[in-house]
């Protein structure tokens, strides 16, 4: 009997922080038309025109601001992660990293699979939510990738995992661990998409952004929304730390560009809770399972300068799940359940 094989696959970083990297990084991320979705000509002109050439430089910056010796946090952590996840499913498993952009590639982690005459495939993508820019462009590429091969053993692939127990109980403890001190507020960021992406998404066709407060519960209507996922991943952790619905707010971070993306905004909420007097703010990132630039920097750096600039005085990031070995626990449930 062969093993059975996990991928198991996060967004993609760049290989170093230089210009020529992240260039490349953004170049390949940004012409997925999953993620930019208009047309392709537009697209080219917008990413290989404006982007790459004006956003590289600067993305640059950041990204050696949050390099550490061993590399990119992103990566560091999907392979701290990979190797606990094999030693804890032990010898039937073989568990390949892969990221969707940049190395080490999907591409090449399937083949390793393929090669390795495993009996049959799990694809797991490092996305609590669903989003067709993340997990579906993931799920993309494994179909188009498998669809070449001659013989095509069983593949699994997982959707979301937004209300995992386990997962939920691991942010909701890093978040306790600092509420001994004092906060006046809580926010849940999420990764932002599109507003159009959320439109497109909407298996109703009747539903998001079409009635009020479309996405705050999930139900059989968005069950696959994005927004409505990030609710309900925000719903469960805010239970779990006995929050009231006064004590938080969810907002997206991480706009590109001038169309409008799901709101409210991280940006204009930091602005309104400064307008009130609000000074200390603790922030959960549940979009990601583990720090990177989105984290890092968006959060930690550039919103507590905005934050100070406004009159408040601290933004707290609660740190993500990384390598937590209650997060293995609950991926290793997430791998043999979902
Ligand atoms: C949570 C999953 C993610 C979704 C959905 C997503 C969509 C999305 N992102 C951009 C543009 C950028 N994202 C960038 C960084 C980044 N994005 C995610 C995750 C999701 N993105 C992660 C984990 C990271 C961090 C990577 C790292 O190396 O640490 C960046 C690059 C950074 C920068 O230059 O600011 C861009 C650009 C779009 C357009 C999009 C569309 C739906
Ligand atoms: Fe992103
Ligand atoms: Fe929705």
């Amino acid at each position: 009997m062969g093993k059975k094989g996990i991928l198991l696959v996060n967004l993609g970083t760049p290989d170093s922080p230089s210009t020529a990297d992240v260039r490349k990084y953004l170049g390949q991320f940004l012409m997925d038309e999953r993620v930019i979705d208009i047309n392709a000509v537009g697209r080219t002109l917008l990413v290989k025109g404006i982007i790459v050439p004006f956003r590289g430089p600067k993305s640059a910056k950041i990204y050696k601001e949050i390099w550490t010796k061993e590399g990119s946090p992103l990566l560091i952590y999907g392979h701290k992660v990979r190797d606990e996840i094999e030693k804890k499913l032990g010898n039937d498993y073989q568990v390949e990293l892969a990221m969707r952009y940049q190395s080490p590639s999907i591409e090449d982690a399937i083949e390793r699979l393929k090669q390795d005459k495993v009996d049959s495939i799990k694809v797991v993508p490092l996305f609590p939510q669903y989003a067709s820019a993340s997990t579906g462009s993931v799920h993309q590429l494994v179909m188009e990738i498998v669809s070449k091969w001659q013989a095509i053993p069983p593949i699994n692939f997982v959707s979301s995992y937004y209300d995992h127990p386990g997962m939920i109980k691991v942010f909701a403890d890093n978040a306790r661990k600092y509420l001994d001190q004092k906060w006046d507020h809580i926010l849940f960021s999420f990764h932002g998409i599109p507003q159009r992406q959320m439109r497109k998404a909407d298996v109703s066709g009747q539903h998001c952004l079409k009635v009020n407060d479309c996405c705050a519960t999930l139900t059989e209507n968005n069950k696959f929304c994005y927004s409505a996922q990030c609710h309900h991943t925000a719903q469960l952790i805010a239970k779990d730390l006995a929050l009231t619905p006064q004590d938080y707010t969810l907002c997206f971070q991480s706009r590109l560009g001038n169309d409008p993306w799901m709101k409210p905004y991280t940006s204009d909420i930091l602005k309104e809770l400064a307008d009130k007097g609000v000074k200390r703010i603790l922030v959960l990132c549940p979009a990601f399972v583990a720090d990177c630039l989105e984290t890092l920097y968006e959060i930690s750096e550039e919103y507590q300068e905005e934050f100070e600039e406004l009159g408040g005085e601290k933004v707290q990031l609660v740190e993500s799940l990384n390598d937590n070995p209650a997060w293995i626990d609950a991926l290793e449930d997430i791998i043999l359940n979902k």
